[in-house]
C-alpha cells in the first residue's frame, strides 16, 4: 500500500456549502490558484449543475489551474454528470465525483428508493461518468449510518462499474474513530475488488471528530482524505486540511505516511480564505489560530527560551508563520521579561531586573495587553509619553474622487511648534505623512492593524504599528474609539520610541 495520502481539497465545494462562505467566481479562481501552490492533489472545484456560476467556476479553474486534478461533483443523474464533464473539458487532469446516499434514513425518507434502486443508480452514474473520464470517484453519502453488508455491496458494484476512488463519508459527523477504523477494515475484508480502488474518507465535524475520524480511516488503509482549509463546510464543517496534513507530518513516526502539501503555504492560504469569506479563525484554532504558536505562561516561556521543543511540537515556520511569540502578561516570569528587555535593545545585565519585574507584575495585573512600549517605559523608568506631543489633528476623507487630507499640530521635544498638512490614500495615510513632515522623520511603515478591544458601538479600537527606522524595528500602540485617532496615536508612539532611543544613544 502506498505511503502517500492524497489530499483532496473540497474548500470550493463542501466548504462553500457553509452558511456565509459563498464565494464569487473571481474569488474561487484566486483560491484555487492558492490551493495549487499549496500542493493539494485534487481540487473539488464545485457542483457544475448547481448553477451557471458554479459551472463557470469549475470550467475556469479547469482551464487555468494546472498541477492538481480538478474534480466536479454530480448526483447520480444524467444531467449532473454531463454538466460536470462539460465543465471539466479543458482540465489537464480531471475527475468526476458521483454520489448517492446509501443509509436507510436517506434511502427511505429522502430518495424514496429501495436498496436495489440505489445500487442501480450508482452503477449507471459511475458508468456514465466513466464514459467521459478515466478518473471517477464514487461516494456513498451517509456511509457511516449504512448497514455494513449493504455498504460493501454498493462499493463492490461501483468499483465493478469503473470507480477508481471509493469515498466513505461521515456525512453527518456521527461516527467515532474506532467505528471509522472498523468500517474501512470491514470494506477491505469484504469487498472482493477493493484493491482496484483508492479508499477515501470525507468527515464532518459535528462532534468535533472529523480529523480524528479521518486519521482512523487512514490507519485502517484509506489513502485519500477529503478536507477543507480552516475546516469550513456544511454545519460544523469538514476535516480541516491544516490539521490532517500537520498531524500526518508531525507524527510521521507514528503513521509512516506523507502528503504532497507544501506546508509552509498553509498560513498564507488559510489567511486568503478568511479574507475572502470574512470568517475569522478563532485564536485557539489548531495550527492556524493566532495562539497556536503563542506562549503566555512563565514556565512555558522559560522552557521555550531553553529549547523550543519543550512546548512546541511543530516549528511555526513549517506552516508559514514567521516565528513563535512569547506574550508578556500576568502569567509571565522573569526569564521571558529579561528576554524582552534584551530584544528591545537594553543591556539586561546592567538593569535593575528585580525592580522592573515587580513593576511589570503590578502593571500586568491591571492591563490586559502589555506592549513593547510598556516594557520600554518600565525599563527607562518613565511614562510612555513624549518627547513629541500631538496637540491637534484634523482629517478629511470621503468616497469617489474625494482626496483624503490631514493637518497636524505637534509640539517638539524643545517646545517648538510644528504645523503640517498632507494628502494621502486615506485619512490614516495622510495623517502619517503630515506627522513625518512635522517631525522630520522618514518612517518605513511595515504594518498597521486595528482590532477592537471592547464590544459595542463605542468599542475601543487598538492600533498596532510596525515600522523601521535606521535599520531597526519599532512597534507602536494606540487606543481610541476613533480608529484614525488610534492609528495616529500608535504612529506617534513609534516616533517617540525612536526619539527616546536616539536621545539615549547620543
Ligand atoms: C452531502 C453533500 O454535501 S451532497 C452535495 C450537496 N450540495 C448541494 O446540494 C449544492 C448544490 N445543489 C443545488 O444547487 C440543488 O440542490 C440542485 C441544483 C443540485 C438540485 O436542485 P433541485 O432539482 O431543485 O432539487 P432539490 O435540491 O430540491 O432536491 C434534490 C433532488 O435530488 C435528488 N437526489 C439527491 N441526491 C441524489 C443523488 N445523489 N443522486 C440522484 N438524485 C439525488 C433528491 O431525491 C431530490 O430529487 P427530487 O427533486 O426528484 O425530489
Ligand atoms: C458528496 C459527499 C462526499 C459529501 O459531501 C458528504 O457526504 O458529506
Amino acid at each position: 500500500m502506498s505511503d502517500k495520502v492524497i489530499i483532496f481539497d473540497t474548500t470550493l465545494r463542501d466548504g462553500e456549502q457553509s452558511p456565509g462562505c459563498a464565494m464569487t467566481l473571481a474569488q474561487k479562481r484566486r483560491m484555487a490558484k492558492s490551493l495549487g501552490a499549496l500542493g493539494v492533489d485534487v481540487i473539488e472545484a464545485g457542483f457544475a449543475a448547481a448553477s451557471p456560476d458554479d459551472f463557470n467556476a469549475v470550467a475556469s479553474i479547469a482551464r487555468e489551474v494546472k498541477g492538481p486534478t480538478i474534480c466536479a461533483l454530480a448526483r447520480c443523474n444524467d444531467n449532473d454528470i454531463r454538466e460536470a464533464a462539460r465543465a471539466l473539458e479543458e482540465a489537464e487532469k480531471k475527475r468526476i465525483h458521483v454520489f448517492i446516499a446509501t443509509s436507510p434514513l436517506h434511502r427511505e425518507h429522502k430518495l424514496k428508493m429501495t436498496k436495489e434502486q440505489v445500487i442501480e443508480r450508482a452503477i449507471n452514474g459511475v458508468k456514465l461518468a466513466k464514459s467521459f473520464v478515466d478518473d471517477v470517484e464514487f461516494s456513498c453519502e451517509d456511509a457511516t449510518r449504512t448497514e455494513k453488508d449493504y455498504l460493501a455491496q454498493v462499493v463492490e458494484a461501483a468499483i465493478e462499474a469503473g470507480a477508481t476512488t471509493i469515498n466513505i463519508p461521515d456525512t453527518v459527523g456521527y461516527t467515532t474513530p474506532t467505528e471509522m477504523f472498523e468500517t474501512i477494515d470491514f470494506l477491505k475484508k469484504h469487498v472482493g475488488n477493493i484493491e482496484q480502488a483508492i479508499i477515501s474518507t470525507h468527515c464532518h465535524d459535528d462532534l468535533g471528530l472529523a480529523v480524528a475520524n479521518s486519521l482512523a480511516a487512514v490507519e485502517a488503509g484509506a489513502r485519500q482524505v477529503e478536507c477543507t482549509l480552516n475546516g469550513i463546510g456544511e454545519r460544523a464543517g469538514n476535516c480541516a486540511l491544516e490539521e490532517i496534513v500537520m498531524a500526518i507530518k508531525t507524527r510521521a513516526n507514528h503513521y509512516g505516511l506523507d502528503t504532497g502539501v507544501r506546508t509552509e503555504q498553509i498560513l498564507p492560504s488559510s489567511r486568503l480564505l478568511s479574507a475572502i469569506t470574512g470568517s475569522v479563525v478563532p485564536r485557539n484554532k489548531a495550527i492556524i489560530g493566532d495562539n497556536a504558536f503563542a506562549h503566555a505562561s512563565g514556565i512555558h516561556q522559560h522552557g521555550m527560551l531553553s529549547h523550543p521543543e519543550t512546548y512546541e511540537i511543530m516549528r511555526p515556520q513549517s506552516i508559514g508563520r514567521v516565528d513563535t511569540s512569547l506574550v508578556l502578561g500576568k502569567h509571565s516570569g522573569r526569564h521571558a521579561l529579561v528576554d524582552k528587555v534584551k530584544e528591545l535593545g537594553f543591556d539586561a545585565a546592567s538593569e535593575d531586573i528585580d525592580r522592573i519585574f515587580a513593576d511589570f507584575k503590578n502593571l500586568a495585573d491591571r492591563k490586559k495587553h502589555i506592549t513593547d512600549a510598556d516594557i520600554e517605559a518600565l525599563v527607562v523608568g518613565q511614562a510612555n509619553t513624549g518627547p513629541w506631543q500631538l496637540a491637534q489633528m484634523q482629517v478629511t476623507s470621503g468616497t469617489g474622487d474625494a482626496i483624503a487630507s490631514a493637518a497636524v499640530f505637534i509640539i517638539g521635544p524643545d517646545g517648538s511648534e510644528h504645523r503640517e498638512a498632507a494628502t494621502g490614500d486615506g485619512p490614516v495615510d495622510a495623517a502619517f505623512r503630515a506627522i513625518e513632515r512635522a517631525t522630520g522623520m522618514e518612517i518605513h511603515l511595515e504594518g498597521l492593524s486595528v482590532n477592537s478591544i471592547s464590544e459595542g458601538i463605542d468599542a475601543q479600537g487598538e492600533a498596532q504599528v510596525r515600522a523601521r527606522f535606521a535599520g531597526q524595528s519599532f512597534h507602536g500602540r494606540g487606543t481610541s474609539t476613533d480608529i484614525v485617532a488610534a492609528s495616529v496615536s500608535a504612529f506617534m508612539d513609534v516616533i517617540n520610541r525612536i526619539s527616546r532611543q536616539m536621545a539615549k544613544a547620543s
